[in-house]
């Protein structure tokens, strides 16, 4: 197999220049930045410019020892001796490409399908370009953007017919802002096969610090590989340790939970927060966002009563969340009751990674596309799934993420590891916003969660506490009905200890 790092590749575009740079000049520092292989497309230059800018481009790859390839021109990648071109499925031939070339320079293919894909493997292409994976300025495409889980679908067909040998990136719209997301969600086979890079332009091109862009988008692909450890076998003796680890953490470090919740609840989850040891912070203006998103420590977003300007705030806060790594979990309320709600947590979903998903049967269910259970305005109907542990399973496999399903009995999934809990009290019912305290619950334990590498234990965490505070006020003498119940349900998420919650937590591994 011939030597080739694609994790970053960069793709130039001297028509994005920042003013006073060269292109040579902003390909140098990019490769300081830690660009692994470049690409000169130089759409609009005449033969002659080409190769002499390609030149000069060359000297700097060589100098780093980086390889050169030339986009779509054979003749200026042969006039130079470049280490290979990329093509797209409009420009020469892949066989006539090969028998120019010989078979020790790089040939990369364009793929938009699975077929496209198949077809360069059979044609003996070296990697793949898979794209587009989200909307840009930088180029006019003829297809709409396919999002991380049309990529995923796209490798895993390279993959199956090139039994495993085949490498590629995925190019279009990729930031320092998503580029963790659309690794952790392109990859292959329940997230256990990655792609080998991103392919960018503007995010280096157009910066004026191209070796600072480099590096954060290093960053952001370290940061993606360490997600895949997140999803370990565990067993239940250990589950229920860390556990109580994350549990105590949470009370010595009083995490900054930010929440853009529905008006319904949002005092209440206030003061579930603050109950249960953490510092609610209740913003979701879209300017505010930047500067907040570097002190919160976990993000909670509630889909209960969308508006349009809440959307913007929460795409503003998922989207600096994702940046730095801050744990998000999305309580997608309603997602089944309404096309546009199920349209604007789809796009939430594609465009931003988030740890934990947490839904009532008939919310899980809309996303594992099951029509078993169904949304009456917020709440589930149906009788229930026949495998509800296999609908978490799904939908956490679906998203790279950890699922949490409420009802009777919690489910709680990573994909690989499914627990059910079964602490809680019929009374969370019979008050507005229980299930949008259990999204509180996990926000604020998710923080910790993450300092132990364990997503899917701080999601059983925040599950049993809240439920255990419901068991503990449902038992006291003052309540008699659901006004007293709300007010005792936080008093005993405050009071909730840490020797009655390892005492008391129910958790059942599946
Ligand atoms: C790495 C990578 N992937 C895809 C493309 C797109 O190539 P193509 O389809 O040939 O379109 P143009 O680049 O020619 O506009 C690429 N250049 N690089
Ligand atoms: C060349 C190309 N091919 C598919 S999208 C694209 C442009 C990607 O540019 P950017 O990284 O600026 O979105």
């Amino acid at each position: 197999m011939k030597q080739l790092d694609l994790s970053l590749y960069l793709v130039t575009d001297s028509g994005m220049l920042p003013p006073g740079k060269t292109l040579p000049q902003v390909v140098d520092e990019a490769i300081q930045g830690g660009v692994t292989v470049v690409q000169l497309r130089e759409k609009s230059a005449d033969t002659g410019n080409f190769i002499a800018t390609a030149r000069l481009v060359q000297a700097v790859t060589r100098r780093a020892n980086v390889p050169l390839l030339i986009n779509d021109r054979l003749d200026v990648a042969l006039a130079i001796d470049a280490d290979g071109v990329h093509i797209g499925q409009d420009d020469i031939p892949l066989e006539e490409a090969r028998s120019l070339l010989g078979p020790d320079k790089i040939i990369g293919v364009s793929v938009q399908t699975r077929k496209e894909a198949e077809d360069a493997v059979a044609g003996g292409a070296d990697y793949l370009g898979i794209g587009t994976c989200y909307s840009t300025t930088t180029k006019q495409v003829k297809e709409g953007p396919q999002g991380p889980a049309g990529i995923r679908d796209v490798w895993e067909r390279a993959l199956e017919a090139s039994s495993h040998t085949i490498r590629a990136v995925t190019i279009g719209g990729i930031n320092q802002f998503n580029a963790a997301h659309v690794m952790n969600y392109s990859a292959a086979f329940d997230g256990k096969v990655p792609l080998n890079g991103i392919a960018v332009v503007s995010a280096i091109m157009a910066s004026p610090t191209p070796r600072l862009a480099a590096q954060e988008l290093k960053r952001q692909l370290s940061t993606s590989s360490s997600l895949l450890e997140l999803r370990p076998h565990r067993q239940l003796e250990q589950v229920k340790q860390l556990a109580t680890e994350i549990f105590a953490k949470l009370r010595s470090t009083t995490p900054l939970v930010q929440h853009i919740t529905n008006m319904v609840v949002i005092n209440d989850c206030a003061n579930a927060c603050l109950a249960l040891g953490g510092s609610p912070v209740m913003s979701s203006e879209s300017e505010e966002q930047a500067d907040l998103s570097a002190a919160v420590s976990s993000l909670v977003v509630n889909t209960g009563t969308l508006t349009s300007a809440q959307i913007e705030g929460m795409r503003s806060a998922m989207k600096h969340a994702n940046l730095h790594n801050t744990p998000i979990t999305l309580d997608p309320v309603a997602v089944g009751a309404t096309g546009y709600r199920s349209q604007i947590v789809s796009q939430l979903l594609c465009d931003f990674r988030v740890s934990v998903i947490k839904g009532n049967a008939g919310e899980i269910g809309k996303l594992a596309g099951s029509k078993e259970v169904q949304m009456r305005g917020v709440d589930a109907v149906g009788s229930g799934f026949a495998c509800p542990e296999k609908i978490a399973q799904q939908v956490a496999l679906r998203h790279r993420c950890v699922v949490v399903m409420t009802g009777a009995e919690d489910y709680v999934s990573d994909g690989i590891n499914t627990f059910v809990v079964q602490n809680g009290h019929k009374m969370q019912g019979q008050i507005t916003g229980s299930g949008c305290m259990v999204g509180t619950a996990i926000g604020t334990f998710m923080h910790a969660a993450l300092a132990c590498k364990a997503p899917l234990v701080g999601a059983l965490v925040g599950i049993v506490a809240i439920n255990l505070a419901a068991e503990h006020a449902a038992r006291r003498p003052d309540v008699r009905g659901p006004g007293t119940f709300r007010a005792a349900f936080i008093d005993e998420m405050h009071n909730l200890t840490l020797e009655q919650f390892q005492a008391e937590m129910k958790i059942k591994q599946l």
